[in-house]
């Protein structure tokens, strides 16, 4: 959806010289809602005289008509330095469509500067933090994944994932996955991350606002080797079993490790995840309680309704099985009252299926309320149906 926003062309800025070229405005500006996923903008980093920070330019791109996306790059930092100088001059902004357009600036702008930093973030621990386990962080299956799990995956057919999954209720499946000398050296990792988190003061950001302890493995060098495992493995089992909630379209996740025992976190709220596929492995050691209870999936509207009998399921983890689940599947952890459980945690995420969800005005396939409001609904019309054709009959007889 294009947003236009028709600026008076009296309160232009003057033309902008870049590159020699002196490019004149266009007549009206418009920037659409919703950015272009697949263009690569162009690269503003070396025009350090901005009066606006080079990324903004890059981040803007995205926004701009489809017809301007090929054009030369002055001409688009003309387009966006223009509209850019006219809102951050104007103090009013009365008019509703200029409301908007200011709203997505705004959010661009916000989104640009927060991924900035957590670049800035990321990059101060990789070049300052030294792995114990280097061969952690390329994705060799056969030193991270058991045999049986590798081999299903290739097979790729519904048949060869269900030959080594269980299903103990619809939408859970658990399965044996990671190798015990990978589960063994990725803790030994993280337990050497915590260390240098320790001894360096360094303030790392915990995974979730749900966790006091956890790390996350994204952020001090392990992004490559997830997005590999997810894009190998987790997409080709979410694109059989999750298709409704974008399993053949997962592009990015959040990988992170939890901790629990004593002096760590001690249980996990009742939630949904931030994701569209969630893979749950427990990497060990020993310990006592820590279930995971699942309780049925329910849409944004329905996050709160109450659970159904056949929904409930209590799970217990064993170091090495996984459990695969859809974000939206509502699910908590119980504690863990003895001895320490750290679980590794990869929230998988579907740009395609977040984007068409804002469009999507009807009912959730895969929300179990909406499913059962569905079927209420089709109940009452089908009795009014009858009783409508009844009363006919009754009345064609007499
Ligand atoms: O502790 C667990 O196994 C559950 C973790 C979890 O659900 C989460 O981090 O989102
Ligand atoms: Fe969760």
């Amino acid at each position: 959806m294009a947003l236009e926003a028709s600026i008076d062309r009296r309160n232009h800025a003057q033309s902008a010289t870049t590159n020699g070229a002196v490019v004149l405005p266009p007549a009206s500006y418009r920037l659409r809602l919703n950015p272009s996923s697949e263009h690569k903008p162009d690269s503003y980093d070396d025009l350090h005289q901005l009066e606006f920070t080079p990324l903004l330019f890059s981040s803007l791109e995205r926004y701009l008509p489809p017809t301007m996306l090929s054009m030369s790059r002055d001409v688009k930092f003309q387009y966006m330095r223009d509209i850019l100088m006219k809102y951050s001059r104007d103090g009013e902004r009365t008019r509703e469509k200029d409301v908007l357009l200011w709203q997505v600036i705004c959010a661009t702008i916000q989104s640009a500067v927060s991924v900035q930093r957590h670049k800035e973030y990321r990059q101060r621990i990789i070049s300052n933090y030294q792995p114990l386990h280097r061969e952690l962080f390329t994705m060799h299956a056969p030193s991270v994944l058991v045999p049986a799990f590798v081999k299903a995956v290739r097979d790729n057919t519904e048949a060869s994932f269900r030959s080594i999954m269980a299903e103990p209720i619809p939408g859970i499946y658990t399965f044996e996955m990671l190798q015990p000398r990978f589960c063994e050296m990725l803790l030994s990792e993280v337990e050497n991350f915590e260390r240098w988190v320790h001894d360096t003061r360094f303030r790392i950001m915990r995974p979730n606002t749900m966790n006091k302890f956890g790390a996350v493995l994204d952020d001090f060098g392990l992004e490559t080797m997830l997005d590999k495992l997810m894009n190998d493995f987790i997409r080709p089992i979410s694109k059989v079993f999750f298709p409704e909630v974008g399993g053949s379209t997962l592009d990015s996740h959040h990988g992170f490790v939890v901790e629990y025992g004593m002096d760590r976190d001690v249980e996990l709220g009742f939630h949904v995840d931030d994701s569209e596929v969630t893979l749950n492995v427990c990497l060990g050691r020993e310990f006592s309680g820590g279930e995971l209870f699942f309780r049925g999936v329910r849409c944004d509207k329905h996050v709160n309704t109450e659970t159904q009998s056949e929904e409930i399921l209590d799970y217990s983890h064993v170091p090495g099985y996984a459990v695969l689940h859809r974000g939206r599947h509502r699910h908590g952890a119980r504690a863990t009252t003895s001895g320490s459980r750290v679980n590794l945690l990869v929230w998988c995420r579907s740009s395609v299926f977040r984007e068409l969800k804002k469009y999507q005005k009807e009912c959730s396939s895969w929300c179990a309320e909406c499913q059962r409001e569905k079927k209420e609904r089709q109940c009452i019309s089908i009795a009014a149906t009858k009783q409508e054709l009844l009363k006919r009959i009754g009345n064609t007889s007499s």
